[in-house]
Formats: C-alpha cells, structure tokens, sequence
C-alpha cells in the first residue's frame, strides 16, 4: 500500500523521540531551557527529538531522497559557550538510539547531530515529497511538565499524505470537559493517519492500534472545546464569544500542543478554535500532522473563513486570521459564530 514504509517510519521515528522526551521532562533541570532569537523556548529535547527523526527517517528509507522541513536550528548549538549542552544532546540522541538496539552505529559525535538537525532546512513547497517536523510541539507545556506532542507528517505535492502525533502525556482514556478521572490514568499515545486510511491510535507502549473517530455530536451545547493553554497563542476572549453563541456549556478545556487534535479525533471534544493575534503566521509544522489525524477520522480543520489549510507554500499557512477545527455536522454553525464574533470585534474597534 503507498506510504506502508514511510508510516512505519514515521511511528518508530516518533515514539522513539517521544522516549528522549520523557527522559528529559523527568529530570527537567533549569538550564535546560535556552532561549531562541524570537524568546520562545527551546530545550535540549527539541534538538535531540529532531535529530533522532531526521536520523531514523534518513536510516529507515535511505532510498528516497530525503528532504525535512523542520522547527529548529543548530546555529545557536555552534555558537561559543553551547559545547555542554551540545554535548548533552550527543548523549540523549545515543543514549536513546542504543535503547531501541535496531541501528548497528558507532555513537553520534556532536557534528553528526548538528548535521541531523540542520538537515530539516528545507523549505517545502507544492513539488516533490517534503517530511514536516515540530519536534516538541508545545514547548511551554513541556517546560511546565504538561502536554507536549512530537509532530510528524509527510507533504507529497503539497498535501499532507500521511502524519504521526506522539503524545507522551496525554492519558488513554477522554480529557474532555465530560471526563471523569478518578485515579490517574495511563498515559503516553500514538497517533498515526494515512490518506484515505483512516486514524489508529495506540500507546506509547505499543499497544495494537485502534480506529479512532471525531465525535459525532450535532449539538454544540454538549460538545467539548479545546483551546491553547497558552493565552498569548490564541485569543481567548473571543473564543469565548464564540462559545457563548453556540451554546456551548461547559467551559474550554485548555492544554497545549497538537494533543487537541489528538484528542479531538478521537472524540474527547468536538470543536477547537485557534484564532492568534494580529500578525502572527502560522507555520506547516505546528498543524500538518493534527490536520490529517483529525480529517481521516472524520473531522474537518479551516481557517476562520471557510477555507481548507494549504500546506503547499512553504514554511508558512497563508490562512484567514485563524483555524477551526470540529466535525462536519457542527461545521457551519461554527463557521458561522466565528464570522459574526470577529465582525462584532472589527467593528467594536
Ligand atoms: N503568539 C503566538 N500566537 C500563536 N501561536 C504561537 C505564538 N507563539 C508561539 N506560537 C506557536 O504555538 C505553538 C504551540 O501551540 P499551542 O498553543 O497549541 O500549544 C508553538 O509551537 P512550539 O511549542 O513548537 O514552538 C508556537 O509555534
Ligand atoms: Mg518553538
Ligand atoms: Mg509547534
Ligand atoms: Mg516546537
């Protein structure tokens, strides 16, 4: 079947960056976390999580030509003074590569991992095959030890043909507003869709995968609504007017990272608005694998217009000021909410 071995590739190349992860979070020391050029944060587990992909990627289908669009850089890992934490990424990507035992590899040096994480510069586009990588999506959420997600998907002509979401601390079982948690559950999933084959999820563990679908509630006063933990990304007063139009009871459920897509496909809640300030551009690898884990299961992701997302310009979504996500039965009245909410504000203005 087309995309068999590049999926295949995508799972072992997530879960097993996942593992670096969690590693990390557990012993999340304070000089941990760098600082990028544009303030966000940046760990040493986003360069070990992107270099382990793009090195598993290379090694699993070293027949394609390989080209990776992905969130991070080396530049400031050569820069004077990062030689430590260079060299504890070196230990985390070996470390985790000798746990999974299937590459027969003398130990990465420091170049090596610089080259495997420089080789996301590509810029991706409408021809060819492109992989998309955010190697920790939800850094802020990861740094606080909640939601993080390794986000995985594979552009061919400009659509997104397959995508994997690891989840290392999203639970098994629903986080939707109508969930109940009385013991801690288990937690860590992988989620993984092919075009036209539907949306598995399993654990991390590597449980066998199950068929997940969105939810199939026409009634927003029940539904569940997902938004950014992080009010910075997504505005919240006005999803909250949006809310309020449709009736939407209980109040939004606020975690970071593509873990909403995740949960929304499987059907923990049914709608999730993304509507970030003025000016800010989103990027491919912040929801190219949560598009295709939603719509193979059934759902539908726009921007706040009406139209579908286009991953085929580059690095960035030429989008209408936001991004809706929910099922087709909820989609119009949605649609609708959003346009009279940002109407209402552009002429409070
Ligand atoms: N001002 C802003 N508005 C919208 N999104 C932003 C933002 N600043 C950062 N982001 C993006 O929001 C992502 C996290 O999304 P969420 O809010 O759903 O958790 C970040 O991904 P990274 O953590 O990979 O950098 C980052 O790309
Ligand atoms: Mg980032
Ligand atoms: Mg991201
Ligand atoms: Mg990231």
């Amino acid at each position: 079947m087309a995309y068999d071995k590049e999926l295949a590739a995508a799972k072992k190349a997530a879960s097993l960056a996942a593992r670096l992860c969690q590693k990390v979070q557990k012993a999340l020391l304070e000089s941990d976390v760098q600082s990028k050029s544009d303030k966000t944060p940046v760990t040493v587990a986003d360069y070990g999580s992107q270099a382990i992909v793009s090195f598993v990627l290379e090694r699993e289908l070293s027949s394609e030509t390989f080209s990776l669009v992905a969130e991070e850089d080396s530049g400031d890992l050569r820069k004077e003074g990062a030689q430590e934490t260079l060299e504890r990424i070196t230990k985390l990507v070996n470390d985790t590569l000798a746990s999974d035992g299937t590459y027969n590899v003398s130990p990465l040096s420091s170049e090596d991992v610089l080259v495997a994480i420089d080789s996301g510069k590509s810029e991706g586009g409408s021809r060819g095959r492109h992989w998309v990588l955010d190697p920790i999506d939800g850094t802020k959420g990861f740094v606080r030890g909640d939601q993080y997600a390794i986000a995985l998907a594979l552009l061919d002509e400009g659509k997104v043909a397959l995508g994997v979401l690891a989840c290392p601390n999203l639970p098994l079982s629903s986080i939707g507003s109508n969930s109940q948690h009385s013991s801690p559950d288990k937690v860590g999933c992988l989620f993984s869709a092919k075009v036209g084959a539907g949306t598995d999820m399993q654990s991390l563990g590597g449980s066998p995968p199950i068929k997940v679908h969105v939810s199939a509630t026409e009634n927003p006063e029940e539904a569940s609504f997902f938004e950014s933990f992080e009010a910075a990304h997504s505005m919240h007063d006005l999803s909250s007017s949006i809310a309020k139009k449709l009736g939407v009871k209980a109040p939004p459920v606020r975690i970071d990272s593509q873990a909403k897509y995740g949960a929304l496909s499987r059907g923990d809640g049914a709608i999730y608005l993304r509507l970030p300030h003025e000016g800010y551009r989103e990027k491919i690898w912040d929801h190219a694998a949560g598009y295709i884990v939603v719509t193979e299961a059934g759902g539908v992701v726009t921007d706040a217009a009406g139209n579908p997302l286009d991953f085929s310009q580059g690095k960035y979504l030429d989008l209408d000021t936001g991004i809706i996500v929910t099922n087709q039965k909820l989609m119009p009245s949605v649609l609708k909410a959003v346009r009279e909410s940002l109407d209402e504000k552009a002429s409070a203005l």
